[in-house]
């Protein structure tokens, strides 16, 4: 038996985050956290689903296998997991779910009629964040999980923070150089190709002489949103390099869509129609775009980095520039490289 047959996910409305009675949180997620339940008597299961559908989203399991084979695939947020489970023991559950890198942080918190100090030391140096004997008081359960849930919470809030850039909402360069170095990775494994842009607003020092700093911050700003609004895909990637420049990351895109979205790019940052009266190409705020494209094809294109794909882009918008701004200009690596 799993979830469904006790309580379908479909039903239960996405809302804005509670933690718990008295938590106040910002309605920046619209989900409830996810408290997942395992544990092979039906009627703990009900009774946990009672104590906490209101403030989560629960979803119930009689077996551990069913249970870590849904953690891997979807988002859970906090495990209330019972020890003696005829399928799989809770401490192998455990040690399975800290095995592997999209289920190591969701905290376990062992619920067991085993009141073994061993066996509670045990279930902590697995990694469990909690132990709970039953019979379970349910005041000091609901407390200990409200306490997990705001640690959860305020943990995913400074991963958020510490990747996006302040400003302009996009992805920080060290979450950029992140990105770019998995889907570089990725690309090189299945051999498929990317396309990377260096993209960089067009005399932004004067504009900045001419209009100010606070509308330099702005129109840094605007140049973000209009570029996140071109991505097309989920795998789309843009972040802040630094200062007034971009960069965006287009996995299993090849030079003939890498050419497409950089068109669409200078279109739509041109069609913003910030007033620039110092812009050397038109009397309104440009990109130029350095466009580069990895094909993963060879042994000898398997060889290429990172680093030599960032110089090859980084080069054509200089070539950009130096053409007379407000274009793309581009070149495979090995072009260069040769
Ligand atoms: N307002 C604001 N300006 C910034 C920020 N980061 C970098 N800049 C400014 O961006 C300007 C970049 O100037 P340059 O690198 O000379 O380039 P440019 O004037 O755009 O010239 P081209 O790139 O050749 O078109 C500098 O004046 C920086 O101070 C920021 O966060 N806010």
């Amino acid at each position: 038996m799993s979830v469904s047959e006790l309580r379908p996910r479909a039903e239960i409305e996405p809302t804005a985050i509670s933690l718990a009675a008295g938590a106040s949180v910002a309605n920046s997620e619209l989900r409830k956290q996810t408290l997942m339940v395992v544990d092979d008597y039906r009627s703990n299961l009900q009774a946990m689903n009672a104590l906490f559908e209101f403030q989560y989203q629960v979803v119930l399991f009689d077996n551990a296998k069913e249970a870590l084979a849904y953690a891997q695939t979807d988002v859970v947020d906090l495990i209330l997991l019972d020890l003696d489970m005829p399928d799989m023991h809770g401490y192998d559950a455990c040690e399975e779910l800290k095995s592997s890198p999209l289920t190591a942080y969701i905290p376990v918190i062992f619920v067991t009629a085993s009141d073994s100090s061993d066996d509670e030391a045990r279930g902590l140096l697995l990694g469990a964040v909690d132990y709970i004997t039953k019979p379970v008081n349910l005041t000091i359960l609901r407390a200990r999980v409200r306490n997990h849930m705001e640690l959860v919470y305020y943990r995913k809030q400074l991963e958020i923070l510490s990747s996006v850039d302040g400003l302009t909402g996009v992805a920080n360069r060290r979450q950029l150089d992140t990105m770019l170095l998995q889907h570089f990775a990725s690309t090189v494994r299945f051999g498929h190709c990317m396309t990377l842009m260096m993209i960089d607003i067009d005399d932004f020092k004067p504009y900045n002489d001419l209009y100010g700093h606070m509308q330099g911050d702005d129109c840094l700003k605007r140049v973000a949103r209009a570029i996140q609004s071109v991505r097309r895909r989920e795998t789309d990637f843009v972040g802040r390099y630094g200062g007034e420049e971009f960069a965006m990351v287009l996995p299993d895109t090849d030079l003939e869509g890498g050419l497409v979205m950089a068109n669409k790019l200078l279109q739509v940052v041109r069609g913003l129609n910030i007033e620039h009266q110092g812009a050397s190409a038109t009397d309104s705020i440009t990109i130029s775009i350095g466009l580069t494209v990895f094909e993963a094809k060879s042994e000898q294109a398997k060889q290429q980095t990172v680093e030599q794909l960032i110089e090859c882009a980084d080069k054509q918008l200089y070539a950009a520039k130096h053409k007379g701004k407000n274009r793309v200009s581009y070149a495979l690596p090995n072009q260069l490289l040769a």
